[in-house]
């Protein structure tokens, strides 16, 4: 972090625990990590609609989406990854401070990278979905043509086929998306928020 002696916290009087009592919910971060084409962006839609009808206020952070603005700027080195991760992370803390149940849904290759993110959340703040698809199904499946496009030399660095992605050790879940249904997939995350650290439907008293 960049010390900086001349900028101080602020305090505020209105906390977490007050925008969650309005909210009738408690917030964490679902960080939905895969290969390309492994059924984040699927996973996280269809989620959001879930929680939605449930009365619960969602946000989806989607990196495609992010890309065209926040992170209009950032490509797809290493370094460019590793920002694009941070500077997730970072909107994803403000908005499940917010209160929010926030979906992120990012590729985020480098498990350095995800454990960062997470160091910055509370035991059960912080959900880390590994969206599990094998390449050659992902590759299959190619919802965008972008695998065409790479088997054709168009686009370089693309993460599972000249980009590492680094599976992670210990997620809170798994959902293998060539043998599950969105349905199971949905299923299981929803029965993961109710009964793990974070109920989201029960407030929790002691979170700052
Ligand atoms: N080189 C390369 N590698 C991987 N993906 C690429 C690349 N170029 C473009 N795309 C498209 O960008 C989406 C991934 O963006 P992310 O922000 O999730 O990537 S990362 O977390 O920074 O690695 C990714 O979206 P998803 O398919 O939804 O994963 C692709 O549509
Ligand atoms: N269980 C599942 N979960 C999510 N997507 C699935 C599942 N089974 C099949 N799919 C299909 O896989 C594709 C995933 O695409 P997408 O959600 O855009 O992936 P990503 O965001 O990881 O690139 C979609 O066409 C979706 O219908």
């Amino acid at each position: 972090m960049t010390e900086n002696k001349t900028i101080v916290w602020q305090n505020r009087l209105i906390d977490r625990v007050s925008r969650s009592r309005i909210l009738g919910h408690n917030s964490c971060v679902i960080w939905l990590t895969g290969l390309s084409g492994s059924g984040k962006s699927t996973i996280a839609t269809s989620l959001e609609n879930e929680l939605h009808h449930q009365g619960v206020l969602t946000y989806v952070l989607d990196g495609d989406n992010i890309r065209h603005g926040l992170n209009n700027n950032i490509g797809f080195s290493e370094a460019d990854r590793k920002e694009n991760i941070r500077r997730v992370g970072e909107v994803s803390k403000l908005f499940c401070d917010a209160g929010v149940i926030t979906i992120v849904a990012l590729i985020s290759p480098f498990e350095e990278d995800r454990n960062s993110v997470r160091s910055q959340f509370s035991n059960g703040e912080f959900v880390e979905v590994f969206v599990k698809c094998p390449l050659v199904e992902c590759e299959n499946r190619d919802p965008k043509g972008l695998y065409k496009k790479v088997r054709e030399g168009k686009i370089p660095n693309f993460t599972g086929i000249d980009s590492p992605y680094e599976e992670p050790k210990n997620p809170e879940l798994v959902l293998e998306t060539n043998t599950m249904s969105i349905e199971d997939c949905i299923k299981r995350l929803i029965d993961y928020l109710v009964e793990n650290p974070i109920n989201i439907f029960s407030i929790k008293e002691n979170n700052t």
